[in-house]
């Protein structure tokens, strides 16, 4: 493709002089950025070219092009750019932002053949029923039924509590928990206001001094909280070693050990400096680990009892599919049960259609020029794909901003969520960097909501009708989060 790419154009660039239309959005913000795009696609097509930064970024909204780029030609397209300022710091040998290269390659297959394998998340089935134990219990004493409950705040909570504990164990109480919740989401939240530093650092560190000293204040909060779980789970892991070489394990002592994420970092070795990972790399990839397994989920979960509560027609056939699934007497939906409920996927699916948390997949970079589109991708141009666009197009949803379920009810409309035989929505990605936690997200988005749905009847209130107005956040959140009623449908 190198012979033919250099003779073509780069795809059209919507401003004669570059980084103009860069500072018309760069006012607004990220959600800027994403209606200035769709304005640009509209006039040029749907590949286009910011001159954002050095070296060229593409922007892609049709999904041909995406599953041709992310699929077809993956491997050209799998590296992520170099690594800011802000980046190197917190991101120090993470999975996400690591280069396609043999150290992304060892984490990625430590996250998924360990923590995030089928078998593994079985075990965690315990924690997912504690949880949501926690979540019911938080609405019943909140007297959901009467007074409105902020629901996106019990999710938060929720999905940090499962994530922490397959983080780092079984052992954590609610502080600790709710420390790590805290340091987490501040550290995200802010980070909008630290990417200044990603310009001209030497420069904007010296002027912003203050900000700078608060940046790195936030990591050493962050390392204070997580470094003493990790500390005690190295201990609990070195001494199930020894235990283990000296052959005194009981099975007694084995039932009680269930292995977490972090107990499958320490004796990684990294292949290109051919050492063990140190403080700040675990530090990074716990972190990781939580954010994208919480906020992410969260979000979604909003967003689809929002629909649910909005048309409460289709919380109805959900209940009813329900019902009959796990009948009256069962104490709560089993995550086997899941499996037998094709409404509730359709609902789920159609949540992260419509309302994808990401509206951009993280960005991808190519090793080699190539083309895509009839256009040239120069080697190192960064591309970046509209996840919201693509799950949006009318040429392949019909009403796409309806929520409509029923779309992926019946035999033809089965979607294939990974995108690997054709794309119609990547809420997660495709290809060699598609989101490793699917199946982990997809098992907490369908037990949560079906359970939720069963033990409660989900109510709008008045004066705070839902509304689907988006914000962005680290994800895309409801502006307006929800508030709603939850009336026990049964009695205990
Ligand atoms: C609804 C929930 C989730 C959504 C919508 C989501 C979405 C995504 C997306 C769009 C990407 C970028 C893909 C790309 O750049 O091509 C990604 C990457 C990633 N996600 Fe998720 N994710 C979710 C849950 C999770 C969970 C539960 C975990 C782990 C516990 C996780 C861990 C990761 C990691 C480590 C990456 C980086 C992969 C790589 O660069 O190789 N995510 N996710």
């Amino acid at each position: 493709s190198r012979s033919t790419s250099s003779s073509l154009p780069l795809p059209p660039d919507p401003n004669i002089l570059p980084f103009l239309g860069t500072l018309q959005w760069l006012r607004e913000g990220l959600g800027g950025l994403e209606s200035y795009l769709r304005s640009v696609h509209n006039r040029l097509g749907p590949i286009v070219t910011l001159r954002i930064t050095s070296h060229p970024a593409i922007f892609v909204a049709d999904r041909t092009l995406a599953h041709e780029a992310l699929v077809l030609n993956g491997s050209v397209y799998a590296d992520r750019p170099q690594p800011d300022t802000i980046s190197k710091i917190i991101n120090k040998h993470n999975i996400s932002s690591g280069s396609y290269g043999a150290t992304w390659r060892l984490l990625r297959r430590n996250i998924t053949s360990e923590i995030l394998h089928p078998s593994r998340v079985r075990c965690y089935s315990h924690a997912r029923h504690w949880v949501l134990g926690i979540l019911f219990d938080s609405f019943r004493k909140h007297r959901g039924d009467q007074e409105p409950i902020a629901l996106v705040d019990h999710l938060q909570y929720a999905m940090f509590a499962l994530l922490v504990l397959m983080c780092f164990g079984d052992k954590l109480d609610e502080k600790q928990i709710k420390q790590v919740e805290f340091i987490q989401r501040l550290q995200l939240l802010s980070l909008s206001r630290f990417n200044i530093f990603n310009i001209w650092p030497k420069f904007t560190k010296l002027i912003l001094r203050k900000r700078w000293q608060e940046f790195l204040k936030i990591r050493k909060q962050q390392r204070d909280v997580l470094l003493p779980l990790i500390h005690a789970r190295r201990k609990i892991v070195e001494e199930r070693n020894k235990k283990r070489s000296e052959e005194e394990e009981e099975e007694e002592d084995n039932k009680d050990y269930v292995q977490s994420y972090v107990d499958t970092l320490f004796d990684l070795e990294l292949p290109d400096e051919k050492k063990k990972l140190d403080e700040e790399d675990l530090v990074s990839l716990c972190s990781e680990f939580l954010t994208g397994g919480t906020d992410t989920t969260a979000t979604a979960l909003q967003w689809i009892m929002a629909n649910l509560v909005k048309y409460p027609d289709i919380q109805e056939r959900l209940h009813e599919e329900i019902k009959s699934v796990v009948g009256e007497e069962a104490k709560e939906v089993e995550e086997e049960d899941v499996e037998k409920m094709p409404y509730l996927k359709a609902v789920v699916l159609e949540g992260l259609r419509r309302h994808p948390p990401g509206h951009f997949l993280l960005p991808h970079r190519v090793t080699e020029d190539t083309v895509l589109g009839g256009y040239k991708v120069p080697k190192k141009g960064t591309v970046n794909f509209m996840v919201a666009d693509i799950g949006r197009d009318p040429k392949v949803w019909e009403e796409p901003m309806v929520f409509k379920p029923e779309r992926f009810m019946g035999e033809e409309e089965v979607v294939d969520i990974t995108g690997s035989r054709g794309i119609k929505m990547i809420p997660f990605g495709a290809g060699r960097r598609i989101c490793p936690g699917i199946g982990l997200a997809m098992l907490h988005l369908e037990y949560y909501i079906a359970n939720m749905v069963r033990e409660f009847q989900w109510k709008e209130v008045e004066g705070h009708e839902v509304d689907l107005t988006e914000r962005l956040e680290f994800t895309v959140v409801m502006k307006h989060p929800l508030k709603v009623l939850a009336v026990p449908r049964r009695s205990h």
